[in-house]
């Protein structure tokens, strides 16, 4: 079954915009997908949907079979989303605060808290930073700290919106090998980027959005194919015929 289905969704605004208009998307458990498309396009608009920050005007999306306009809680606890301003993320005072966050609204018992904050500080190698000011952390470690609280809410699905920008080169290079020990270690990834050249040669799945719609949907090699008039820019090795490799060679 697919752990994301999104169908027909459309989502007009209050001031009338029609951002998201009819789009079809289905994702298999564990998949890696990447969503791109030109500024504008609706791909925040829809991935705001998947965890229920935002409700379909038309269409549905369910979260393993289950509506996320019924049931947002859960669809919020399943889907974890890490955002373009990590700053904006942040709610808690220390690196512990922070990541507690999630797990505390879960009502969850202090034990098991500290536990969860434990395991996703290491999974995401900042064990020795509990007690630091989240806002004095690199956007690199920012980044990682949004992501250590989604592991602590155990998110089966993690939305990524544009995590590589405002990153030096280290922080792009941290932020990328957690995205992919993430998808060893099970979890769904859905990722928009203007970047592919950063993430393509990773991917299941590239799908394009022009205008509020689903206009490209296919394996990477295969989808990336003159994908310029879609104003999004191909990678090198792609326009030159040549194999995607990975960035972190
Ligand atoms: N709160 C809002 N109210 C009205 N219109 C909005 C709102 N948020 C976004 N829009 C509009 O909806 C459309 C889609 O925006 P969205 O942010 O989803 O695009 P995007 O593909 O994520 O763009 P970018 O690549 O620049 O992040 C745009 O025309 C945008 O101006």
């Amino acid at each position: 079954m697919n752990i994301l289905e999104v169908r027909n969704l459309c989502h007009r605004f209050p001031d009338g915009t029609l951002a998201v208009a009819g789009a079809d998307l289905c994702v298999a458990e564990g998949e890696f997908v990447i969503l791109a498309g030109a500024n504008g396009c609706g791909k925040t608009t829809l991935l705001r949907h998947l965890n229920g920050l935002l409700l379909p005007t038309g269409g549905s999306v369910a979260v393993d079979g289950v509506s996320v306009a019924a049931n947002p809680r859960r669809a919020r606890q399943m889907v974890g989303m890490v955002f373009q301003d990590a700053d904006s993320q942040i709610v808690g005072e220390t690196v512990y605060d922070d990541v507690a966050f999630g797990p505390e609204n879960l009502g969850l018992t202090r034990p098991e808290i500290d536990r969860r904050v434990a395991g996703a500080l290491e999974a995401v190698g900042l064990s020795c930073m509990e007690d630091q000011r989240p806002h004095l952390l690199s956007g690199g470690q920012k980044r990682r700290v949004a992501i250590a609280g989604i592991l602590a809410m155990k998110s089966r699905v993690i939305v990524f919106d544009e995590p590589f920008s405002n990153l030096d080169y280290p922080g792009v290079r941290q932020v990328l090998r957690q995205i992919l020990r993430l998808r060893e270690t099970g979890h769904t990834i859905v990722l928009t980027t203007h970047d592919l050249e950063k993430v393509l040669a990773h991917a299941d799945r590239l799908v394009v959005m022009q205008k509020g719609r689903i206009a490209k949907d296919g394996p990477p090699e295969a989808a990336v194919r003159g994908i310029d008039v879609l104003g999004v820019r191909e990678p090198h090795a792609s326009r030159n015929g040549m194999t995607l490799t990975s960035w972190l060679n």
